[in-house]
């Protein structure tokens, strides 16, 4: 026996012959077979001496050598094998012994001390036994393996789980069958189709075709099969329970309501209605039948009244006296009770003002389209004397024959009183001059009287308007006011000169009424000082920033004093702390700005940020909305002639005198006044271009009935204000939407009614959308389709209006 052999890689070296000198060495004592075989395997020599420890078959040469993968035989045939390794692999002694895992790799060394003798001779029995021990402890080692082998053993073991599995269905599905059949056969043997059967079989075949239609997947159908296989047939709710069970609930899609629905809509299906399930008479739902008069849904009523009557009598009898006197006390304590809620619930107008609740008072507002921002707000007034309004004041109101406050007022006035700063917003004519007038008035009252001394500080109160016009209305509604009681006002505009302005400002007075370009100038003059000025009022705010009067409002609201300027805290809404006097010697106290307008666009809010302080706003009804009393009539007329000829038939017609038409430009307003003076009418005119005699004499000859049209440009569009007016024309449509609003406003004033006609032209492009939006807002206006439908009327147009000088009117 050889015992060259090293590890499978050599084993069968190709052609590897055994050339170690032991070659020709007798192999064992029983010539060439080894029969102590230390493994139990099958030792046999090769053909050339080498032994077998594998049992496999060494005995071919090279052509016989299967497991020969690495060539490594021809290395140790090259010159690099060494002498050395030859003889190591020559020498009888083996180094160490091998044991090949079953891959043939050589896993571990056995044991280097126990290699055998060089000589052959067999091992005795004890190292037998250990060698025996030594191997089986080598195979209880772990083995490493390689990923590849890992994975193929996880691959055969998987395969005989699938086999088990197979097998298992496999017997399932015969016994299953031999139930079936064993079925079938035995209700074909009774063959009984008993009325049951058949619905089972109907409710079976509607289920598979409902989980089909449904497109229930073919394990549902296939579960279905299985159950009516077994011969239990559920019905549809059970399946429905079983597969809620076991699928999970099925979630229902929840019903939506939008906001507009008129219909209520129950917050579940009709389908989960179970009334019927529980009790079948829920199955026909029955209807009311009426049988005539006095029956209703069958029953008669008057029988059912007797029967009552009868229940009363039968339990008043058997009451005791105490239990009737406790029920009429309970029902007099019921009655009490309804009669003071009823009493509670009176109406605001039904009320003395120490009974008003909140929610009264929040009626009130809603009932005058009052609403308010701000902190600390006052409550309106709901009478004239149910204010803090100083009763000689109130004594004026009456004889000025203002019998009830009008919306702006009740809520302004007492904001006012507070010493509050306001912005107001309502519509044209609806008596916002004396919302501000009224508590300025209170406001000088509760200040010293004017003398020689404090009169060269200048007045208590300002009120600046953009117009000529307006500040001279605007004054002679003061004078109204104040005039009885014994303040002077005097007006600064522009047109008149400043001498005359000077002399009248020599007694001194308590309030002025101006224009910002005339105040500014006497101003800069040195010719009037606002030293003690603290009640400021913007009428028309608005329009004194879009006739570009801004820089002037400025520079005159920067030439007060700034002494009592109001903290821009929460103090500022603090109605007791606004209303006290910060210096107890002169009096003085906080300044007071309001802003006052039927419109009040963005670019009033940069002018209110800087001087008013913390500002209530009230608003009555929409702000820019025009008023409601005037109807809108719009016509489109581009042509000229026809402009002209629709104006005469409008100045002939229905309306009344006064009329007021507007125009854009100053010569159209003569070539108008003319036209309609040729007409027989009697015309008068009012733009830039007049001097301002001409214009106050236009005015007032409108005014007292001497001129029944007045041809106007917008110099006329705002606060002028003419008892009666019936008739507004634009004659050319206004350039903005807001002086679209202020020029209708001259007729429909203080609740009477207005028409107003406006003749719309492909130039106007610009204002349809703004129009369009205003005369749908109106209940008394009608959109015509060529301005409903043109494009321009769909998108927001060009933005605001044109910036006009003082003078382009
Ligand atoms: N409480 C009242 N009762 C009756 N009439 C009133 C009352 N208050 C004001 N008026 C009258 O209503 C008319 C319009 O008032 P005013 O000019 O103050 O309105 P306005 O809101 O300032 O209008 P505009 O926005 O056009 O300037 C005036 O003739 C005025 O005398």
């Amino acid at each position: 026996m050889s015992s060259s052999r090293q590890g499978d890689s050599r084993r069968g070296g190709g052609g590897y012959r055994d050339r170690s000198p032991d070659r020709n060495r007798p192999r064992d004592r029983d010539g060439d077979r080894y029969s102590n075989n230390r493994s139990g395997r099958d030792y046999r020599d090769s053909r050339d001496g080498r032994d077998n420890r594998d049992g496999r078959d060494y005995r071919g040469g090279r052509g016989d050598v299967r497991d020969d993968r690495d060539g490594r035989d021809s290395f140790r045939d090259s010159p690099r094998y060494s002498a050395a390794e030859r003889e190591k692999e020559r020498s009888p002694v083996r180094s160490s012994a091998r044991a090949d895992d079953k891959n043939g790799n050589e896993s571990m060394d056995v044991d280097k001390s126990s290699a055998p003798p060089a000589r052959k001779v067999p091992i005795s029995l004890e190292e037998l036994i250990k060698q025996k021990e030594q191997e089986k402890q080598a195979l209880e080692k772990p083995k490493f393996m390689t990923k590849e082998q890992r994975a193929e053993l996880a691959l055969e073991r998987r395969a005989q789980e699938v086999e088990a599995l197979r097998k298992t269905q496999e017997l399932e599905r015969q016994q299953r069958a031999e139930f079936d059949s064993k079925a079938r056969a035995e209700v074909h043997d009774n063959n009984r189709y008993s009325y049951d059967s058949r619905i089972n079989t109907r409710d079976r075949y509607d289920r598979d075709r409902s989980a089909r239609s449904a497109g229930g997947s073919r394990k549902d159908t296939a579960a279905d099969s299985d159950l009516s296989a077994s011969g239990i047939v559920l019905g549809g709710k059970e399946i429905d329970l079983v597969k809620k069970k076991y699928m999970g609930i099925e979630e229902k899609e929840r019903k939506i309501r939008k906001r507009n629905d008129k219909k209520f809509v129950f917050d579940w299906n009709a389908d989960d209605d179970t009334s019927r399930d529980l009790n079948p008479i829920y199955t026909h739902r029955h209807s009311a039948q009426l049988y005539g008069r006095g029956h209703f849904a069958g029953i008669d009523v008057k029988d059912h009244q007797g029967r009552d009557q009868f229940y009363d009598k039968l339990v008043a009898s058997r009451r005791t006296e105490a239990e009737v006197a406790r029920a009429g006390e309970l029902g007099d304590l019921a009655a009490q009770k309804e009669r003071k809620v009823n009493y509670a619930d009176r109406h605001w107008t039904e009320k003395p003002l120490d009974q008003m609740r909140d929610r009264d008072w929040r009626i009130f507002k809603e009932d005058f389209n009052i609403s308010c921002k701000g902190g600390s707000i006052p409550n309106p007034m709901r009478r004239w004397g149910e204010s803090n309004i100083d009763p000689k004041i109130l004594e004026v109101i009456e004889k000025i024959g203002y019998t009830e406050p009008t919306p702006i007022q009740r809520q302004a006035i007492p904001i006012g009183l507070q010493n509050r700063d306001i912005i107001g917003i309502a519509e044209t004519g609806s008596g916002k001059t004396a919302s501000f007038l009224i508590p300025m008035l209170q406001f000088i009252f509760d200040l010293p009287k004017l003398n020689e001394q404090n009169m060269v500080h200048g007045p208590y109160a300002l009120i600046m308007a953009p117009t000529r016009e307006l500040a001279q209305q605007i004054e002679q509604e003061t004078i109204k006011f104040a005039a009885p009681l014994g303040f002077n006002c005097v007006s600064i505009v522009g047109g008149h000169a400043m001498e005359e302005q000077s002399f009248n400002l020599r007694n001194g007075a308590e309030i002025i009424i101006a224009t910002p370009g005339r105040l500014k100038d006497c101003l800069d003059r040195r010719m009037l000082v606002l030293n003690q000025c603290t009640y400021v009022v913007m009428d028309e705010a608005d329009r004194m920033i879009d006739m570009g009067f801004e820089a002037d409002v400025n520079f005159i609201l920067d030439a007060l004093p700034v002494s009592n300027l109001k903290p821009d805290t929460d103090d500022a809404e603090d109605a007791s702390k606004m209303t006290m006097a910060i210096d107890e010697d002169s009096g003085k106290k906080y300044r007071q700005t309001t802003m006052f307008s039927a419109t009040m666009p963005a670019a009033v809010e940069r002018l209110a940020k800087r001087y008013l302080r913390r500002p209530a706003v009230v608003t009555i009804g929409t702000a820019g909305q025009a008023v409601e009393t005037v109807e809108q009539r719009v016509e489109m007329v581009t042509d000229d002639n026809k402009k002209k000829n629709r104006l005469m038939d409008l100045l002939k017609g229905q309306f009344a005198p006064p009329i007021i038409v507007f125009v854009n430009q100053k010569k159209s307003c003569d070539m108008l006044a003319k036209m309609i003076s040729s007409s027989g009418l009697k015309a008068t005119t009012l733009h830039g271009g007049k001097s301002q005699e001409q214009r106050e004499l236009a005015l007032s000859q409108l005014k007292n009935g001497k001129s029944e049209v007045l041809v106007a440009t917008d110099v006329a569009g705002r606060g002028i204000d003419v008892q009666n007016v019936s008739l507004v024309v634009n004659y050319d449509m206004a350039k903005n939407i807001e002086d679209y609003t202020h020029r209708i406003g001259r007729t429909g004033r203080a609740g009477r009614s207005g028409v107003a006609v406006t003749f719309l032209s492909s130039y106007d492009t610009d204002v349809y959308y703004d129009l369009k939006q205003m005369l749908t807002k109106s209940t008394l206006a009608t959109v015509p389709a060529e301005l409903r439908n043109h494009e321009a009327a769909m998108t927001k147009g060009g933005v605001g209006g044109r910036r006009r000088g003082n003078d382009e009117f």
